[in-house]
Formats: C-alpha cells, sequence, structure tokens
C-alpha cells in the first residue's frame, strides 16, 4: 500500500505539473479529503515542497538514466521519477526502497505502462542517490558559472544571473542555499489578545512548544511543521501565520493609536492587521486590493484577530482618491517574490524575464499614488518580497528623485536591531532583508518622508 503522505504528495504535485496550479493550493486540495493525520500531513509536505525546490536539480540527476528527455514523459511519470529521487537524495529518515516501491506502485496506479521504466530508472537512481553533489559536480566541470548555479541551486539561469549582477555571486548563493532548506514555522503574537510570553503560554496549552523570535517584537517560533489554522489559538486571534521578516515593515509607518492609514496593496491581511494591533486598534486603516476574493481574505483576517480598524476595499491601489489624505501609507507591491522562494518554490518556474520590468512599473504607479495621498509630514513605507534592484531601490529612487512627487528617502538604520543593522551596513535607498541571515523570506523595505 502506497504511504499516505506520498499519496497526497503526488496528488498535490501533479496539479502543479499539469495544470500549473500554485502549490500551496494544490498542496491544501490534496490534503483535504479524508482523514490524514500529522504524520502523513507533514511527509506530503516535505515531499512535495522539496521535490520542487529541487526540481532542476533533480531534473539533471535524472536526465542520464532515461533514453527520452524528462520533458517528453508524461507528466504522472516525471512527477514521479522527481518525487522519488527527492526522498531517496533528501530524506534522511526514508529509506531508499520504501520511496523506490511507493513510487513503482504510484507508476502503476497512474501510468502502469511506465511502471517498468520507473521501477528501472529509481533502482538505478537509489545506487548514487547520496552521491548527487559529486556527480552534478562532475557532469558539470566544464559548464559555465551560471548553468552550474543554476543546476545546483535549482533556480532558472536567467534569475540567478539577475541576482549575481545585482549583489554577487558569494552574497546570492549563500541565499539560495538557505531557500532550499524547509522554512521554520513562524507566528505573530496579536498583541490585543496578551502579551508575546502569554501567546506563547496559550499555544503550549494545545501542546505547541514555541519561543519568541530573534527579529521582530512580535515574532513566535513554532517547533516542527505543524497545521496551525486547527488551533484554538489561531481560530480565537491570538496568531497570525507571518514570517518573521515581514513583520518588520509595519513598525516602520510608526504607527499611532488615532492615525488614519492607508494600504494599497493589503491582501491577505498580514501587514494590514499587524498595523491594526500596533495601533491598538484605534484610527482606521483604508485596505484595498483589486481582487474580491483577496479583499474577503482581509476581512476574514481582521474579524478572526477582532480588529475594528481595518476597512477592507476593493480597488486599484493606483487609483484611490481619499476624501482627506492620509497620515501614513503602505505600499507592499505585487514583485516577482524571489525572496520567498523557500515558501512558494513552484514561483521560481513561474516568472518571465520579462515579469520584472512589468512589475516595476506597476511598482512605481502604486508608490506614486502613495506619496500623492499622504500629508505633508506623513510616511509612505515601501516593500516587496523580492531580490531584484530594479523592483526595490530602483523604484524608491526613481520615485522620490521627481520632485514634482515631494518626497524624501529616509534612513531607517535607527530602527533596526543593532544586530541587523551591523549586517545590513550602508544603507541607500532602504534595506534588504536576506533569507539566510535569520531563517526568514527575503524583504526590501525602504521609508519616505512627504515634504
Ligand atoms: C505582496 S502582496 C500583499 C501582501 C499583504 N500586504 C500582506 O502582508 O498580507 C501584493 C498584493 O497586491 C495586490 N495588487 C496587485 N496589483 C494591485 C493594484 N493595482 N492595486 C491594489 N492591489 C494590487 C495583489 O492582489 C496582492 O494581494
Amino acid at each position: 500500500m502506497i504511504a499516505e503522505g506520498r499519496r497526497r504528495a503526488y496528488q498535490a504535485l501533479i496539479r502543479v505539473e499539469r495544470d500549473a496550479a500554485y502549490l500551496n493550493v494544490a498542496l491544501q486540495g490534496a490534503l483535504a479529503g479524508g482523514k490524514v493525520d500529522e504524520r502523513d500531513r507533514a511527509l506530503a509536505t516535505e515531499i512535495a515542497y522539496g521535490t520542487l525546490r529541487r526540481q532542476i536539480t533533480l531534473d539533471r540527476l535524472l536526465s542520464p538514466l532515461l533514453r527520452r528527455p524528462l520533458a517528453k514523459l508524461d507528466p504522472e511519470v516525471r512527477v514521479i521519477l522527481r518525487m522519488s529521487a527527492y526522498q531517496m537524495t533528501w530524506l534522511d529518515r526514508v529509506p531508499a526502497y520504501a520511496a523506490a516501491n511507493d513510487g513503482v506502485e504510484l507508476a502503476k496506479r497512474h501510468r502502469p505502462q511506465a511502471a517498468a521504466l520507473v521501477n528501472a530508472v529509481l533502482r538505478r537512481y537509489a545506487e548514487r542517490a547520496q552521491e548527487w553533489e559529486s556527480l552534478l559536480k562532475k557532469a558539470l566541470a566544464g559548464a559555465r558559472d551560471l548553468e552550474r548555479w543554476s543546476v545546483m541551486y535549482s533556480v532558472p539561469a536567467w534569475i540567478v544571473e539577475r541576482l549575481v549582477a545585482d549583489h554577487g555571486a558569494d552574497r546570492v548563493l549563500a541565499a539560495l542555499a538557505s531557500m532550499n532548506e524547509p522554512a521554520p514555522m513562524s507566528l505573530r503574537a496579536n498583541r490585543l489578545r496578551g502579551s508575546r510570553e502569554e501567546v506563547i503560554a496559550r499555544l503550549a496549552e494545545e501542546g505547541v512548544e514555541a519561543r519568541s523570535g530573534a527579529l521582530a517584537d512580535d515574532g513566535v517560533r513554532v517547533q516542527g511543521q505543524i497545521d496551525v489554522t486547527r488551533l484554538q489559538a489561531y481560530r480565537d486571534g491570538w496568531v497570525t501565520i507571518q514570517d518573521e521578516g515581514a513583520m518588520l515593515v509595519a513598525p516602520l509607518l510608526r504607527p499611532e493609536p488615532g492615525m488614519r492609514v492607508v494600504d494599497l496593496c493589503a491582501a491577505p491581511g498580514g501587514k494590514t492587521t499587524h498595523l491594526a494591533e500596533l495601533m491598538n486598534d484605534r484610527g482606521e486603516i483604508d485596505a484595498y486590493d483589486v481582487a474580491m476574493a483577496k479583499v474577503r481574505a482581509v476581512r476574514q483576517q481582521a474579524e478572526r484577530l477582532g480588529v475594528q480598524s481595518v476597512h477592507p476595499r476593493l480597488g486599484d491601489g493606483r487609483q484611490v482618491e481619499p476624501g482627506a489624505l492620509y497620515d501614513a501609507a503602505l505600499v507592499d507591491a505585487p514583485c516577482t517574490g524571489l525572496g520567498v522562494m523557500r515558501r512558494r518554490p513552484d514561483l521560481r518556474y513561474r516568472r518571465r524575464p520579462e515579469d520584472v520590468a512589468q512589475l516595476a512599473q506597476l511598482q512605481r504607479s502604486l508608490l506614486r499614488r502613495a506619496c500623492a495621498i499622504v500629508r505633508s509630514g506623513g510616511c509612505v513605507v515601501y516593500s516587496t518580497c523580492t531580490l531584484l534592484k530594479e523592483e526595490n531601490e530602483s523604484v524608491v529612487r526613481e520615485v522620490a528623485s521627481d520632485p514634482s512627487v515631494g518626497v524624501r528617502i529616509e534612513d531607517i538604520g535607527g530602527e533596526l536591531t543593532p544586530n541587523l543593522a551591523a549586517r545590513v551596513g550602508e544603507r541607500t535607498a532602504g534595506f534588504l532583508l536576506w533569507p539566510d541571515w535569520y531563517e526568514t523570506d527575503g524583504f526590501f523595505m525602504a521609508r519616505l518622508r512627504r515634504i
């Protein structure tokens, strides 16, 4: 019988491969039907995420064992080979024979005519599963750096090229390596419910081991991988699932009770609700997003956390026309998401080079609008979860250098913890939180002051 975790991982991965589904959505669907215990859930998650994180590497390792190119095989066969090989190489606790046997069983069920091929390839792969690094190094000995890095870190070459051009190879390779490891579970304590210590104690009542995060005031790190949404503490609004790096953004607006704030890209509401918590739920936060389903998600989060000051609104952030100017604005812009490859490993294969310039244009328009609807002396915080200068510093600089916009870039160094400030070093137009520093996602953040 096929292990439940592998069966569910296959269901998620085949939807990503065949239907271009988003991994998080596909996995949620795959885990939904019937009863799945925590262990199977964790195994399915680890296999699905891990296989996608290592896809380019896996394809290169599997290719010499196949007569036809992997791309020419049925998607079912591709998925089974990749996920079985992933387990053999990267999941220490899974015996190679268990991964291979279940791979063959999955093939018998979903592509019976390819079961013999899957069996033969996986048996041969098992013999070399632990030598992946030396095998690849040998195979790529004559290759260009970019190709080597792309295969070793499983990131499309155009992305590696752009990142290295922006930041240099050492910095980028450290980040890419960290983004191929599983992401730690990170929660934000809702200070309206209790202090961080009280939130940790509340989680302990449900058997969840947690500790304070190292970076953000409200950050809580949970041991292991659990489905937080099933906890009563979550349902009662004690915590929000949020990366600890993302928790640095809302405080940069210096939120105070009674302020009028606008969030031009609010869904699913992580930073909006953080603002509401920091404002003690007093004041007004207009939270815009372009998609109705997403606006609903913001409303649901606000309700779950028990905050009243958030007003979810459907609208294009570039066209917001307020009755009166705001005290502060947040533009947490849509971006290529290259800083969140760890949590969203499928993103790197979806992105196209032309996305960067298109997104940068949207980002500039959103930032310009934010600057136009904030009062003199008010601030605008610009953030992204990407690592490319074209979407980060360049956007901020271009908007700030236009005298008709009437803003100046502020140095936010004084608001970082001393450790972080030392790492960031010299800041220009904002700063980049690298994902390998604190096991967070990668974020860029900057603050502009309206003159
Ligand atoms: C990075 S996400 C925001 C995440 C959110 N701030 C949080 O912390 O949960 C960017 C959001 O911008 C939205 N968006 C894209 N284009 C937009 C536009 N023109 N106006 C408003 N929102 C937009 C997307 O739907 C997406 O929800």
